[in-house]
């Protein structure tokens, strides 16, 4: 990025678990400029509050937002489809993580900023290590159709399963070429075995001491193969949130995914 080029920034959802850390980047990051953050159940808008410097904009509605090249969402999975669409029609660059987008909803927003030509990036992780797993388990699935997901997080997380664990049992129906060997449509003990995703269990695990953690497991005739990533800690999703913020100013188009701006 050139030295002179600073990236101004907003926050939707500056007081979560996420927010919080995203704000503290930005805030770090030389590249970049907060110049708002948002959240609608504010009891102030006093900037010091939050210890904010007095010239960032706290906003407890979005259109009192300054105009800024990107807009950071960690909100919550009723809110985002809303929230996204508002910054693609006021022309921020949407860098999404909050979770609970349906597919309809994300073929709405890519065709609203495909008529914008404007870029953005929702990516369902931000960090390397379930990135690689989502990879690894699509190769996997190639030789490995039966598969059943397990992630665990925190309990604070207000969705279930998570947006990951999803995405990694889209990719995995996707990638297989033979049937699981267990009709998962069919199975009676509904329940224990798991939200069945494109025909993979997936089952969710909240628990005090987890952050974010996903396992793929895949069963063969006499052998199995596990694949595991682990978030200790919210600072793993930092460097994809900056990474995402210097390319989609570079986007002409609305994309689903870390691993399609990775160098
Ligand atoms: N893609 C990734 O790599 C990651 C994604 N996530 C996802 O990010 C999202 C946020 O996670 P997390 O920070 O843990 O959740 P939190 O519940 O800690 O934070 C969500 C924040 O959003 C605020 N909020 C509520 N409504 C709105 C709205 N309409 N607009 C903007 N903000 C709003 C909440 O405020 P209040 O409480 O006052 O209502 C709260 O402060 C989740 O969907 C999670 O799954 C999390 C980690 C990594
Ligand atoms: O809520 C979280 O914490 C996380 N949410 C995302 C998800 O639902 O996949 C990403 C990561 O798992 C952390």
């Amino acid at each position: 990025m050139s030295e002179n080029i600073k990236y101004s920034v907003v926050v939707s959802g500056f007081k979560g678990a996420m927010g919080q850390y995203t704000v503290q980047m930005v805030r770090n990051n030389p590249d970049l400029e907060l110049v708002g953050v948002y959240s609608p159940h504010l009891s102030s808008t006093d900037p010091t509050t939050f210890g904010l410097e007095k010239n960032i904009i706290v906003a407890n509605e979005a259109t009192q937002l300054p105009k800024a090249d990107i807009w950071i969402d960690f909100s919550v999975p009723s809110s985002v489809f809303e929230n996204v669409k508002f910054a693609i029609k006021h022309g921020y660059h949407p860098v999404v993580g909050t979770t609970g987008l349906q597919d309809s909803q994300v073929d709405k927003l890519h065709v609203l900023a495909k008529e914008q030509s404007l870029g953005g990036l929702i990516a369902p992780n931000f960090g390397l290590s379930a990135v690689l797993l989502m990879q690894f388990a699509q190769q996997a699935a190639r030789y490995f159709p039966d598969a059943e997901i397990i992630e665990m997080h925190h309990q604070g997380k207000k969705d279930a399963p998570s947006g990951t664990a999803i995405n990694t049992a889209k990719k995995i129906s996707k990638a297989r070429s033979q049937k699981a060997t267990e009709s998962m449509e069919n199975s009676n003990a509904k329940f224990a075995r798991g939200l069945i995703v494109d025909g993979v269990p997936v089952h969710a695990v909240r628990l005090p001491g987890y952050v974010a953690h996903e396992q793929v497991l895949f069963g063969g005739e006499g052998e199995a193969l596990t694949i595991r990533q682990d978030s200790f800690d919210r600072k793993s999703f930092m460097s994809g949130v900056a990474l995402a913020c210097k390319k989609v100013t570079q986007l002409s188009e609305l994309v689903v995914g870390l691993e399609n701006i990775l160098d």
